[in-house]
């Protein structure tokens, strides 16, 4: 299933209107590029609109707010949600400032969503759970453990259901909730999270998998999140032939996403439901 999800980001390119933060927008943009995506990038309210109402998705990131690129966000889920064009929100940082958690409440209180996708501390922030988060990184207290799993998949669907999205959690396992299903993900290798914007890469790449399966949400979710774990196995693999370092392994996950194929993903992707 997730291979034709795959072919379909491919075949289909959906247009994917990006407003995130300058930290990692060339990442994103470039993530976008190499599944088979189209990004645009557009921050300006004067224009927000007019590009989220035609893309296949709106990939909204709140990493690095401002007044200006706020209402811009307004306008561009705003129109989303009239088009019927999926939103990805990536809740960067959330429980780090109240400015943050003040945003999100104004979009929950006002949109749809059909993705939240962070981290495990950003998620329990928005859960309203106590959150360890380091600024936009996850605290490593709130980890998601195979002694904890069971109780984070229930949270999570819980919180899958009060938001109305899917919620796509990510670290060392990854959860990709629904209210009554989730998908279990344990591909990946800690260097991800020792190079900035692999989350932001990962909405990214949600939105346009998003994009090109706006009738299977849960499942492209999931599918992004086994194609970004699957391509940083191989990131690991070549790194280390390489005797690289962060900087190769960098290059490395975009040349795997770019190259990913269904029999690499079927081979590599260690997923189960719950
Ligand atoms: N310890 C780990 N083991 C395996 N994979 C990991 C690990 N940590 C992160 N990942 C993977 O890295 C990607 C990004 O996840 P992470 O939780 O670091 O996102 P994030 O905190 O939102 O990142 P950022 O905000 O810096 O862009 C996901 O694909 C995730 O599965
Ligand atoms: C480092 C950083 N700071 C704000 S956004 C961002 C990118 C990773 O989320
Ligand atoms: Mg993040």
């Amino acid at each position: 299933m997730f291979e034709q999800i795959l072919d379909n980001v491919r075949q289909r390119a959906p247009l994917i209107h990006c407003i995130t933060n300058y930290i990692t927008t060339n990442d994103c943009a470039n993530i976008v590029l190499a599944c088979g995506a189209s990004p645009t990038m557009a921050e300006a309210e004067q224009e927000a609109a007019d590009i989220a109402s035609v893309a296949g998705a709106v990939d909204i990131n709140i990493g690095n707010l401002n007044t200006m690129t706020v209402r811009a966000m307004h306008r561009a889920i705003a129109a989303a949600n009239q088009a019927g064009v999926p939103v990805v929100l990536d809740p960067v940082g959330a429980g780090a400032s109240a400015y943050r958690m003040d945003t999100l409440r104004e979009f929950f209180s006002a949109y749809q969503f059909a993705v939240v996708r962070g981290n495990v501390s950003e998620l329990l922030a928005v859960g309203g759970a106590a959150s360890n988060t380091k600024g936009v990184d996850a605290g490593a207290a709130d980890a998601v453990t195979e002694e904890n799993l069971e109780e984070r998949v229930a949270f999570f669907k819980q919180l899958s259901a009060s938001l109305g999205a899917v919620v796509s959690v990510s670290g060392a396992i990854d959860i990709i909730a629904s209210p009554e299903r989730a998908y279990i993900c344990r591909n990946g290798h800690p260097m991800m999270s020792r190079v900035t914007g692999t989350g932001c890469m990962l909405s990214a790449l949600t939105a346009a998998f998003c994009g090109a399966n706006h009738d299977q949400i849960l499942e492209a979710a999931a599918a992004a999140t086994a194609v970004m774990g699957v391509a940083g196995d191989i990131a690991r693999k070549k790194t280390e032939e390489m005797g690289g370092g962060t900087g190769t392994f960098r290059v490395c996950l975009m040349d795997a996403v770019s190259l990913m194929d269904a029999q690499t993903l079927q081979g590599g992707m260690n997923i189960e439901i719950r």
